[in-house]
């Protein structure tokens, strides 16, 4: 169950702006049990100095005046309900946002590291079900406690003042319910820990299925993808049954408990009443009272079971919010020029790993950098490492010649930018993905990004513009203009250092030709980092890398690989067919060499 303090601690941080909620819920809860309290009694009262042949005369005449009693306290207490239950909503939904606020700025903060161990369906399930189980026990059981716990007072003292045997008697189950409840305690906090992990599971299944509808759709997966999810789902399922079957036990054991306990004082009671030691109207409120006392011990049962499923809950958030943020690095030291610097830089993302092996280069400012390799060579990861999303083990990189772990992060995250293979859009209009990158940009500026981009026309074409929404509810890009709209998307960061990430891997090579033409005044004031499969490309870059399973072959300029005869050299050769010869007429007239 982890650190308690740690928990209460958590507790604090959610519940802030509900504590004046919570104050009011538990005065209000104090007065109705004592209210309700005062009904047996009355009763009693009524049976025994009233009702009665020699009952006091001035009641007996004005026997109204118990039912006004009666009716005010009702009322009262009606009032003490309406903000019990009002204050209960209220403190709930707040507790709960603050939660998801809290989580789900806390996960923003992460490392990469930390997303690529978990499933994204596990995160949801954590923000989202777990969240509502706590909720669910801090303002329903929690309370529920306190209600408990004056009710039980209340009654005791009552029964106390009444008959102290039949008290003790009464009493005497209450070890049984708390002993049966502990063992309950644990099989529910076992069983509700696989259950909520297989609706984790089940989340995955469905939210990778409705993310990679396509790829289902294009290799006829459907019936595997079905099977699949009817396993989770008969698992879930029958993991949910398991714990319902258990909490109908733990019920059926506990009315038994209770029934009988009733039952034992019902006949002491009767007896005791029939003997003279107790009245009529005492056995009755006793009776009363009894039942109000079993109710708080049968409920112990239910917060304790509750309880079990809430510190499971409770450590599942626990370890997103344990898991460190990523330290931006405030007050580091701020590089003055955009000079990249690779010295020595081994790195794997897994232990005994390696996906670059002693890489090392200089990018000078101003100038680009090709980087050509095969699928799974490191481009991508020198990428990652540069922008600090992973943490480098071997070896410097500098940005200005400061080593980046100087850097600030939120420095390095605002100057470098960078336009992925396979861009995420959000689904908001195109407008507002191309400002994501600068919330301040005029709709010129925007249009200019595009318009650098080539896809200012095709959004144009759009009836609603660059008002079209994109993505779920609304048009579908193609690959190539997802990636011209997220090239407009970087430009308008106006970064001093761009990453192009095999990002125009989905346009045609005229297309291809056309960007970057219109991009070349943008990334000669930029330093520049530009990968891909394709030599034309990169072919009028300052200097190219040649990566090989994480190391780097070659290097040179276009024309010194081609006389190098190496790699390079060979993958130029594949693919210089009719139309490259074209485009290397059109748009080799190079600024690099
Ligand atoms: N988050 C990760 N965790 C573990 N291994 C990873 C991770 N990301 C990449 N890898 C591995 O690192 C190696 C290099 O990946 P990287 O993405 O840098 O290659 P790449 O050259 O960019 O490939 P591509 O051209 O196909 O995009 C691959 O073997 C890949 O499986």
């Amino acid at each position: 169950m982890g650190d308690k303090n740690g928990k209460i601690q958590l507790i604090l941080r959610f519940s802030k702006g509900t504590r004046g909620c919570f104050i009011i819920i538990l005065l209000a809860s104090l007065a109705s049990t004592l209210l309700n309290s005062l009904i047996p009694r009355i009763f009693g009262f009524t049976i025994d100095r009233v009702l009665v042949e020699d009952g006091i005369p001035y009641l007996k005449e004005h026997i109204w005046l118990i039912s006004l009693e009666v009716i005010g306290i009702a009322l009262v207490n009606g009032i003490m309900i309406y903000l019990y239950r009002s204050q209960t909503a209220k403190a709930g939904e707040t507790f709960a946002k603050n939660m998801r606020d809290i989580l789900f700025a806390h996960v923003q903060r992460l490392p990469m590291k930390w997303h690529d161990g978990v499933q994204t369906g596990d995160i949801i399930q954590r923000c989202t079900a777990d969240v509502e189980t706590i909720r669910n026990f801090v303002v329903t059981q929690v309370l529920e406690v306190f209600r408990t716990v004056f009710l039980l007072v209340v009654s005791l003292a009552m029964m106390l003042t009444m008959n102290m045997k039949l008290t003790v008697v009464a009493l005497a189950f209450t070890p049984v319910v708390v002993l049966y409840s502990g063992i309950f305690y644990h099989l529910i906090a076992k069983n509700y820990t696989a259950a909520d992990e297989a609706e984790g599971d089940l989340s995955t299944v469905v939210q990778e299925n409705a993310t990679g509808v396509r790829v289902v759709r294009a290799f006829g997966r459907e019936r595997f993808e079905i099977d699949q999810f009817d396993e989770k789902n008969e698992i879930f399922a029958r993991l949910w049954i398991r714990l319902g079957t258990l909490s109908g036990l733990y019920w059926a054991v506990g009315d038994l408990i209770t029934g009988l306990q009733v039952l034992v004082i019902v006949t002491l009671g009767a007896i005791e009443a029939v003997h003279g030691s107790i009245t009529a109207g005492e056995f009755i409120a006793f009776a009363s009272y009894n039942t109000t006392l079993v109710w708080p011990v049968r409920s112990l049962g239910r917060i304790l079971s509750e309880m079990s499923k809430t510190g499971v809950s409770f450590d599942r958030v626990n370890y997103i919010l344990d898991s460190a943020e990523e330290e931006m690095g405030e007050g580091g030291v701020i590089p003055e020029h955009t000079e990249i610097a690779f010295d020595h830089v081994s790195f794997g993302y897994e232990e005994n790993q390696s996906v670059l092996e002693d890489v090392s280069f200089h990018i000078k400012e101003g100038t680009t950098c090709g980087i050509l390799g095969g699928t799974g060579s490191g481009k991508t990861t020198i990428v990652h490492l540069l922008d600090r999303l992973y943490e480098l083990e071997k070896g410097t990189v500098q940005i200005g010649g400061v080593d980046i772990r100087d850097i600030p992060r939120s420095w390095i995250r605002s100057h470098v930018g960078m336009v992925l293979q396979e861009p995420f859009l959000f689904s908001r209009t195109i407008r507002d993905n191309i400002a994501a990158a600068n919330p301040d940009a005029t709709m010129n500026e925007i249009r200019e990004a595009a318009r650098i981009a080539c896809v200012d026309d095709a959004i144009m074409a759009f009836p609603d513009g660059y008002d079209t929404i994109v993505g779920e509810r609304g048009v579908t890009l193609s690959g190539g203009q997802r990636q011209r709209v997220a090239i407009a998307r970087m430009l308008i960061a106006k970064a001093p250092i761009m990453i192009f990430d095999d990002s125009l891997s989905a346009v045609d090579a005229d297309t291809d030709v056309r960007i970057r033409r219109a991009l070349r005044s943008k990334m000669k004031e930029a330093t520049v980092i530009l990968i891909s499969h394709r030599i034309t490309t990169l072919m009028e870059a300052n200097q190219i890398l040649v990566l090989n399973h994480g190391v780097i072959e070659e290097c040179g300029t276009h024309q010194q690989l081609i006389r190098h005869g190496g790699i390079y050299q060979k993958i130029y050769e594949i693919q210089l067919n009719q139309d490259d010869r074209r485009l290397l007429s059109e748009g080799g007239d190079s600024d690099a060499e």
